[in-house]
């Protein structure tokens, strides 16, 4: 048997038929849900009389829309209908999204962590923490940030909608297998240098592309010394670095005896081939801040707001450009001169118990009388309501609350601004989250994310500000490090429904059969689609930009095209039309294909709503030198087709596109040529591939074996 990375045995563990396309249909052992991705996926099943396959592996909570604050204050407030309780969900699409949950859940049978449960919170603080998330499985959730799981040797990545409902119907997913890359983490950790300061500084340095394609294994001496917390926080981000997923070997488990030989096996094999390997030593990072609207805009705190004339890049110099002016900043400007008006303290990334932790410690380091500097709102938001509690047992609530710190109910809160808690338009914050994207936080407000306990001394400084000058008058011991000292754990609530074993999938091998020819394919694949491509610029267009989040309350796949770009194609303040951009112009009003020159076109959320609200708007067919894998996949998913190309290709096209020329992309013949242009025709890269990609995924697969009834349908 040849060596194996880690990523490669959890994947051909679980491989339960090879496709011709170059996919693999995957079993699935762990699907966590939440109310924004789960809606349609559930209304698919109903259309086509299906239940779920495994109802004992799908674990179901709500956390994006929840409100946030402080639960008695709620209990005087009118209980809404079929939600009452705890949290009173104000805004009618975020009760309605829950009350969707709610239903399903019952209709279904999951397991289901509502907004009364105990056990509610981030989906991606809460599987770790009952156990759900374990070594050596898969595991999937309609949320980019299901790489956190991956801290526990899992193989755990974001799906859209679609696939949810595949993955509900099934316990499986149709994928196209990743390469492989090693981030190799050495060296001795300086003081103030926390988990989030060594994910910043990767994506840093080779950006919120550069894991495209890849699925990431971190090692080395500095992660095999991390705590739990904080490689969850680690891979956690490894989506804001481009890749599919984020992973680190098992060394430890509360489980040992059940499982130890499969987990013993969990490794990357001395001689593995890495087809790409990243060296980071440690010892030269220093705290990190970003200054703008991409996690790779990365500076140490002691550094200034970087001149976008240095970047020799088009494309990322646009970006830069376009950013200082959203962040209102100026080149030159010392990151610790920049005032804030609001901290955030809390995520999937950093609202964990460890994190709260951090941030009080450096909130005790600045005395007892110290309080959040004045014209700042502070708040701390636990990942979990168990989390929550811990930190309420430890007496942190006290500390955070003595200092003029809002104290809140668990949930994503302004992480993404889908309850009330948004950023006001033009209000900067220090964030722990791990999203600095234009409008992500509430239209027009400025993001700059760091660590937990450099957001804490932001609060307490009203500036962005260097940990190390707090944590020099305390003596607290460097956090995220097993050095840290071990703090007892309420017991976990048990999860009597969820199976507890995990069971390697290898040598089941299902027939699979191909039921439709390609007669019966939707209207929508295209074999040759003619038309007006619209060009775009910009690097890194993430799917917040593409469709901010208040159009992701919607329980229906239709009626998008009004949120597409909207904070591009809108004035953030008035809401009116702004009617400059591209897809506002003729002939671009009518364009079906979109050429960008910027690379990893659709990175971030895995929101689908990103997909279809192209589709809704006409668009076919998109152009890109990278893709946001989620993205890549939900486009095919809408019978729109992703193309890549190289850079120069797509700087080609979209010269001609600005002419108004129309463009033609052939299927069969893999080529895009002009119309009525004589110039070679630009070939798809791997076209072949990817134009039996997009016809094969539209195919109904039925896999015949009873145990496994995989299904694909459209
Ligand atoms: C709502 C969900 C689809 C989304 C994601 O996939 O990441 C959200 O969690 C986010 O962080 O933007
Ligand atoms: S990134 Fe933010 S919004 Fe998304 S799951 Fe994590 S906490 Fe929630």
């Amino acid at each position: 048997m040849p060596a194996q990375t880690l990523y490669d045995k959890i994947w051909n563990a679980h491989v339960v038929s090879a496709q011709q396309n170059g996919l693999d249909l995957i079993y699935v052992d762990r699907h966590l849900v939440h109310e924004v991705s789960s809606p349609q996926a559930f209304d698919g099943l109903r259309a086509a009389g299906r239940v779920v396959r495994r109802p004992d592996c799908t674990l179901a909570t709500v956390d994006h829309n929840v409100p946030c604050v402080n639960f008695i204050l709620h209990q005087l407030i009118e209980r809404p209908p079929r939600l009452g309780g705890k949290a009173a969900i104000k805004d009618p699409e975020s009760r309605a999204q829950c009350a969707a949950l709610e239903k399903n859940v019952k209709e279904f049978g999951l397991s289901y962590f509502g907004l009364e449960d105990k056990r509610q919170g981030i989906v991606h603080v809460i599987g770790p923490e009952q156990g759900f998330t374990l070594p050596g499985t898969t595991l999937v959730c309609g949320d980019s940030h299901t790489s956190t799981h991956g801290a526990f040797g899992a193989l755990a990545f974001g799906i859209g909608t679609s696939e949810v409902e595949h993955v509900l119907a099934t316990q499986t997913i149709l994928q196209k297998k990743s390469k492989n890359m090693r981030i190799n983490i050495e060296g001795a950790l300086p003081p103030g240098v926390t988990p989030k300061d060594i994910i910043l500084h990767i994506i840093g340095r080779i950006s919120a592309s550069g894991g495209n394609g890849c699925v990431i294994e971190y090692a080395g001496s500095v992660v095999r010394a991390l705590s739990m917390e904080a490689r969850m926080s680690v891979c956690n981000m490894s989506i804001e670095a481009g890749a599919r997923a984020g992973m680190i070997a098992p060394d430890e488990g509360e489980d040992w005896d059940k499982a130890e030989a499969y987990w013993r096996t969990l490794h990357s094999d001395v001689d593995a081939k890495f087809d790409v390997e990243v060296e980071i030593e440690v010892a030269d990072i220093a705290p990190c801040v970003t200054w703008g609207t991409s996690p790779q805009d990365v500076v140490p705190i002691t550094g200034t707001v970087p001149d976008p004339a240095g970047f020799s890049n088009l494309d990322r110099r646009r970006a830069a450009e376009r950013a200082l002016e959203y962040m209102g900043l100026v080149p030159g400007t010392s990151m610790t001169d920049i005032k804030v008006d609001n901290v955030f303290i809390g995520s999937c990334t950093n609202g964990r118990i460890e994190d709260l932790r951090a941030a009080a410690d450096v909130v005790r380091a600045a005395g007892v009388e110290a309080k959040v500097a004045p014209g700042v709102r502070a708040m701390v938001v636990p990942g979990s309501s168990r989390v929550k509690r811990q930190a309420e047992a430890e007496g942190l609530d006290a500390v955070f609350r003595r200092a003029g710190f809002e104290w809140r109910e668990a949930g994503c809160s302004m992480c993404v601004g889908m309850n009330e808690d948004q950023l006001a338009a033009g209000k900067r914050c220090a964030s722990t989250s791990n999203r600095n994207f234009e409008g992500r936080q509430g239209a027009g407000g400025r993001t700059h994310l760091m660590s937990p306990a450099m957001a804490a001394a932001a609060a307490m400084r009203g500036t962005l500000a260097d940990v190390r000058q707090f944590q020099q008058k305390s003596s607290q011991p460097t956090i995220g490090l097993d050095s840290a000292p071990p703090v007892q754990q309420p017991a976990a609530i048990p999860l009597d429904s969820v199976a507890d074993v995990i069971i390697p999938t290898a040598g089941i091998q299902p027939a699979v059969k191909e039921e439709a020819s390609l007669a019966d394919l939707p209207n929508k694949v295209f074999r040759v689609l003619k038309g007006i491509a619209a060009p775009m610029y910009i690097e890194n267009m993430d799917t917040d930009m593409i469709i901010p989040k208040q159009f992701l309350k919607t329980i229906v796949r239709t009626g998008l095209a009004c949120g597409l770009f909207y904070n591009f194609r809108n004035d953030v303040n008035t809401g009116q039309p702004a009617r400059d951009f591209i897809l506002d112009q003729p002939p671009y009003d009518k364009a079906v294909i979109i050429v960008s020159t910027g690379k990893n076109f659709g990175c971030g959320s895995s929101r689908e709503h990103a997909a279809w609200s192209l589709d809704d708007f006409g668009i076919r067919c998109v152009i890109a030198p990278s893709f946001g894998e989620i993205f890549r996949n939900n486009c095919f998913q809408n019978c729109m087709l992703p193309i890549e190309l190289s850079v120069e290709e797509c700087r080609e096209l979209a010269r001609d596109a600005e002419a108004g020329i129309e463009l033609v992309v052939d299927l069969e013949r893999e080529e895009i040529t002009r119309a009525g242009r004589e110039t070679a025709p630009i070939r798809f890269k791997n076209g072949l591939v990817q134009a039996r990609v997009f016809i094969g995924w539209v195919r109904r697969y039925w896999c015949d074996d009873a145990r496994w009834r995989g299904y694909r349908y459209f």
